[in-house]
């Protein structure tokens, strides 16, 4: 069981760095109550292409919030991550001007202004504490299931991700972010986290988002079981790269309405098929 993160405005404020506002600190509850690499679409075929997406909703209750940045804190904090709501480039690694959509091959979808903007506007209210409606979650059965079902088990992977309200087809759920990396740096690197960003012509030029240091929610969703119809089912994101100014981005959008208490799902296997999920429950 990792170590909760206390439910204290002040501390996760600070852990998220929140904005503050005055909505906001009316929040406080009452003292003492207190090598694998994933793979998104660059091309999206569908009939729902035409529509707009959706900001998330956030909860009501500013104290239902709070315990929703708890459950994400707690999850960051058990795996040694900060959090990170946008992509970083870190010295080392692959600098900002390597990420160009221009170099996808087959060319990569431009995310419509409007969609972009609503992109912004999800990152701005959680800059405010209007957080996304989702729980991270410790599930020592699934953890138990997943672990026996695993050759190689790491202790960590118990966490999932659940609908902490009704949530729309089509509404952003959060972009997936991390440091950027070479892929052809990450060859041998056995982290399961590892999403493609830029998949080049040339692949010297190929990118990866590496959610182990720097990261958000994005890292604690689960994928679905690609061999089978009940994990085919199951599946309610959809991961899409997409290109804004010029850049290569991550996003996961339900794919059709999420009840609450539902867990979430994409498939990890977009254009490449390079995640093993055979064991995946
Ligand atoms: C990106 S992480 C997802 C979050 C992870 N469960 C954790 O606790 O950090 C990917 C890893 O989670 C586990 N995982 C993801 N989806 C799963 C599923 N449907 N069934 C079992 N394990 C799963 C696998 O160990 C996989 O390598």
């Amino acid at each position: 069981m990792p170590k909760q993160f206390p439910l204290i405005q002040t501390k996760i404020v600070d852990f998220f760095k929140i904005q503050r506002r005055p909505a906001f600190a009316a929040a406080e509850p009452p003292e003492g109550k207190k090598r694998k690499r994933k793979a998104a679409s660059a091309l999206v075929v569908s009939k729902k292409k035409s529509r707009k997406l959706l900001p998330f909703t956030p909860s009501e209750d500013p104290g239902r919030r709070l315990t929703q940045m708890a459950s994400l804190a707690t999850a960051l904090t058990a795996t040694g991550a900060v959090f990170s709501n946008d992509l970083t480039y870190v010295p080392g690694m692959a600098p900002r001007s390597a990420n160009q959509s221009a170099l996808e091959a087959g060319g990569m979808q431009v995310l419509p202004r409007e969609d972009a903007e609503t992109l912004s506007l999800c990152k701005r209210m959680m800059e405010q504490g209007e957080w996304p409606p989702l729980l991270v979650v410790f599930d020592p059965v699934e953890g138990t299931r997943q672990a026996l079902m695993m050759i190689v088990c790491n202790f960590l992977d118990r966490f999932t991700v659940e609908a902490d309200r009704h949530i729309k087809d089509l509404t952003i759920i959060t972009e997936y972010v991390g440091d950027v990396d070479y892929l052809r740096n990450r060859e041998h690197d056995d982290g399961d986290s590892m999403m493609t960003l830029l998949s080049a012509a040339l692949p010297s030029k190929s990118l990866v988002i590496c959610p182990d240091k720097r990261s958000n929610i994005a890292r604690f969703i689960n994928g679905i079981n690609n061999h089978t119809p009940e994990g085919r089912k199951k599946q309610n994101l959809k991961c899409v790269r997409f290109a804004i100014d010029g850049e290569c981005h991550c996003l996961l959008v339900a794919n059709r309405d999420i009840s609450k208490g539902e867990r979430l799902y994409y498939d990890y296997n977009g254009d490449e098929h390079e995640y093993p999920t055979h064991h995946f429950v």
